[in-house]
């Protein structure tokens, strides 16, 4: 399950997140910066005003890479009685000492290891964490003036970092002056949370109060269901369980065209050998036949994102050389057709640079219904076969 955590920087907000039903209530005060702190005797009173109803968490503050000093504030936060604490790691030759320093408290106390998505750190760094008994690792953004965490970090790379977490018995978070349309995104990839700050404040304003309907509109893109265990990367099941796609009483309402045009990437492709070993420019036109949900659709539960079929054709795309247009064009219509909302798929795939104009292919395919009727799966079928045929960007 995915929990909404929500920052907070007050009793008056934290009784805001509470009501809208945050299930972590995280306090930092934005002003002081991406990890900011609040005050000690201000963290002792919002915990004690949440009294358990919700978990609790706490920012350490942007503190140097120096082991004494980080463990002296985890140690001050730890006395607190907060669940989690989130301490903010900065690339820096420090890092593993200080990791390796906070052992100890992690032996006793939930820590939270916080990334940040517009640093660089050492391939190895969540082995660091994992070692010194971290509870997870979480990648949040230090520069929130400087774009959203899906600016800095392909759906790819989150897929995977939420998986290396996972595979070394760490929970994953994921924030980053995180929006609306960003949840669904992320919600597939099964991060075990979400935060948020920005997107509960007037206009994204961080440094402003939390707004009640905005913290209520991020709470209801994000469902309470028990989601089931998953190996993809993309899990529409885990979607459609939260909420996402159409129940089938609701099939009457016929489909809508949703479509990503002019697309272009850089993609390592061709059978010429003079084509290996580089990127030559393509461009993707998709147009999916989507199940309309609802006559009033109103969040991005009720929409089928065009982010996903971008996400999806850039993660198919990174894995690698590949030879034909062909084998391109089906991957990308077998990774939208996963969605059980879609009905139909047109994919052109065209590369730009072979010669004066475009040169490829067009495909259509269409979701085979009966097949998933008879599973009586309709939202788990699709994935589950194309996970099984390697059509999963993973
Ligand atoms: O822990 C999560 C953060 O408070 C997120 O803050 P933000 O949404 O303003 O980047």
């Amino acid at each position: 399950m995915t929990k909404m955590l929500a920052s907070v920087r007050s009793r008056q907000e934290a009784e805001i997140a509470l009501q809208a039903g945050a299930d972590i209530i995280d306090l930092k005060e934005p002003s002081r910066g991406a990890l900011g702190a609040v005050d000690m005797r201000d963290i002792a009173e919002i915990v004690a005003f949440v009294n358990g109803r919700r978990l609790t968490s706490a920012a350490s503050g942007d503190l140097p890479m120096e082991p004494d000093v980080v463990r002296a504030k985890v140690d001050e936060l730890a006395a607190t009685g907060v669940d989690f604490i989130k301490i903010g790691f900065l690339p820096s030759d420090y890092l593993t000492d200080c990791a390796k320093g906070l052992a100890g408290i992690a032996a006793n106390r939930k820590l939270v290891a916080v990334l940040f998505a517009d640093y660089v750190y050492p391939e190895n760094v969540i082995d660091v964490f994992a070692e010194a008994g971290f509870h997870g690792v979480m990648i949040d953004t230090a520069d929130k003036t400087k774009g959203r965490l899906l600016q800095h970090m392909s759906t790819d790379r989150i897929g995977t970092f939420v998986a290396d977490c996972h595979a070394r018995g760490l929970t994953a978070g994921l924030a980053g002056s995180l929006e609306a349309p960003d949840v669904p995104r992320l919600l597939a990839y099964n991060p075990d949370f979400i935060g948020f700050r920005g997107a509960l404040c007037d206009n994204l304003v961080r440094d402003a109060e939390i707004n009640r309907d905005a913290a209520l509109k991020i709470r209801a893109l994000i469902p309470e269901e028990q989601p089931a265990g998953t190996q993809s990367r993309v899990d529409y099941k885990l979607l459609a369980a939260r909420g996402y796609f159409p129940d089938a009483s609701e099939l009457g309402l016929g489909t809508d065209k949703i479509f990503v045009r002019d697309f272009v990437l850089p993609v390592e492709i061709g059978a010429y050998s003079f084509e290996h070993g580089k990127t030559q420019r393509m461009r993707f036109d998709v147009t999916a036949d989507v199940l309309r949900v609802t006559r009033n659709p109103e969040d991005m539960r009720h929409v089928v994102s065009y982010d996903l079929i971008m996400d999806g054709i850039r993660s198919l795309v990174a894995r690698g050389h590949i030879e034909l247009v062909e084998t391109l064009a089906e991957q990308i219509a077998a990774f939208v057709l996963e969605n059980p909302r879609v009905t139909n798929v047109v994919v052109r795939a065209e590369k730009l640079e072979l010669g004066p104009g475009g040169v490829g292919v067009i495909i259509e395919r269409k979701q085979d219904r009966q097949h998933a009727a008879r599973s009586g799966d309709r939202a788990g079928t699709h994935a589950a076969e194309h996970r099984g045929r390697g059509a999963v960007p993973s």
